[in-house]
């Protein structure tokens, strides 16, 4: 993972450590941005936000609360009303907003897929506008439909029309990625996808994005979705204001004030414990299997909720945990509560020496 992954926190929880971000380690800041539409609504207030090079920032909050407008104004589809917003420290409203949008993906709910064109005419629609050859571009939208798990040889002359959402979600984010931006805006990217290819998708995402280094605002009204998929999420409440920006751990064990703690809402615990995932650190020696007690199993790395489902239903209160055909160790509830108490410590101290 980049270096984004480890995170550093001033004190402030509105802050997101943003002091003690080096400045060249800032991709796109907002300061004192406002939005006010035509007809008066004020849809940001007085916005100061900094987002990380490589990072992947969630905005999540309740409908309404300025998080679009937020995301919109970086590509200049919606332009502020006041402040400034800078992305490599040029001032956004200096730049030619088309060159801007060609250095900045962008991917909606509705993928918005050209129907009369192929995935692959698709995928290629920025290399076409920016002058690549036809070799460059082939070579370049088989490696991204590969990456997002649509084998070109099946996928790239089908239309639209041939594909799942998922799947047409997948060839969205492929377009998004096709000249390597370094910035890539996502407003609710996974909305369309069924619960479990939604997960998936999640995951596959945040493994593409940790390899391109893609620097992400990512929108979702889904707190789960925000915990899963952020270095950092940063909850808003109405008219854009920042009530909290901190790491996925931090949010869930230490919510700054009651409109956080309400909006993450009960199953706090349980989320947190869909942040970690079982350990060798975790296990105790098979000695402590009660002999001709059955089991369940587990391999490594299953996510510590899911432990713990396997865990609700042993009647021993132990679970078998292998790495391929091995068995490696004995997972308790105790166990679990101290893989737990550990993630918690690990994000505090990441917290205190930033
Ligand atoms: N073009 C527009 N003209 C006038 N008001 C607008 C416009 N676009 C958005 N708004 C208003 O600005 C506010 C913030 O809208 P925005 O879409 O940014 O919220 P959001 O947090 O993304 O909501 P959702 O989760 O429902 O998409 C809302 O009150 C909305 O009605």
């Amino acid at each position: 993972m980049s270096s984004a992954r480890t995170s550093h926190h001033g004190t402030d929880p509105k802050s997101g450590g943003a002091s003690s971000v080096a400045p060249g380690d800032v991709l796109i800041r907002f300061e004192d941005v406002r939005k006010e539409f035509r007809n008066q609504t004020v849809a940001v207030t007085d916005l100061d936000l900094e987002v990380r090079k490589g990072e992947l920032l969630v905005l999540v909050g309740p409908s309404g609360c300025g998080k679009s407008t937020t995301l919109r104004m970086v590509n200049r589809l919606v332009e502020p009303t006041g402040g400034r917003i800078t992305l490599d420290g040029e001032d956004i409203m200096s730049t030619d907003a088309v060159a801007l949008r060609r250095r900045v993906g962008y991917v909606i709910q509705h993928v918005g897929l050209f129907p009369h064109r192929t995935v692959a005419q698709n995928v290629a629609t920025v290399p076409g506008l920016v002058g690549w050859d036809r070799k460059r571009t082939k070579a370049r939208v088989e490696e991204l439909l590969a990456l997002v798990g649509l084998a070109p040889e099946t996928y790239s002359k089908r239309f639209p029309h041939e594909l799942s959402g998922g799947e047409r979600q997948r060839v969205g984010v492929a377009r998004a990625l096709a000249v390597d931006p370094p910035v890539l805006l996502m407003d609710e990217p996974f909305g369309a996808v069924d619960p479990e290819g939604r997960r998936r998708l999640q995951s596959e995402f945040r493994r593409i994005q940790s390899e391109l280094g893609t620097t992400v605002m990512l929108v979702t009204h889904d707190i789960d979705e925000a915990v899963q998929l952020g270095d950092r999420v940063a909850v808003f409440s109405k008219g854009g204001v920042i009530e909290q920006i901190d790491t996925p751990l931090r949010l869930l064990s230490q919510p700054a004030n009651d409109f956080v703690e309400n909006f993450i809402g009960s199953g706090r615990s349980m989320r947190m414990l869909g942040l970690g995932h079982v350990s060798r650190d975790d296990l105790r020696p098979l000695e402590h299997v009660h002999p001709g007690a059955t089991l369940a199993s587990i391999p490594l790395g299953t996510s510590l909720d899911e432990a713990f489902a396997e865990l609700a239903v042993s009647e021993t209160g132990g679970v078998l945990v292998t790495d391929g055909s091995e068995t490696v160790g004995l997972l308790t509830a105790d166990d679990l509560l101290a893989s737990l108490r550990r993630l918690v410590a690990e994000d505090h101290r990441d917290a205190v020496a930033g």
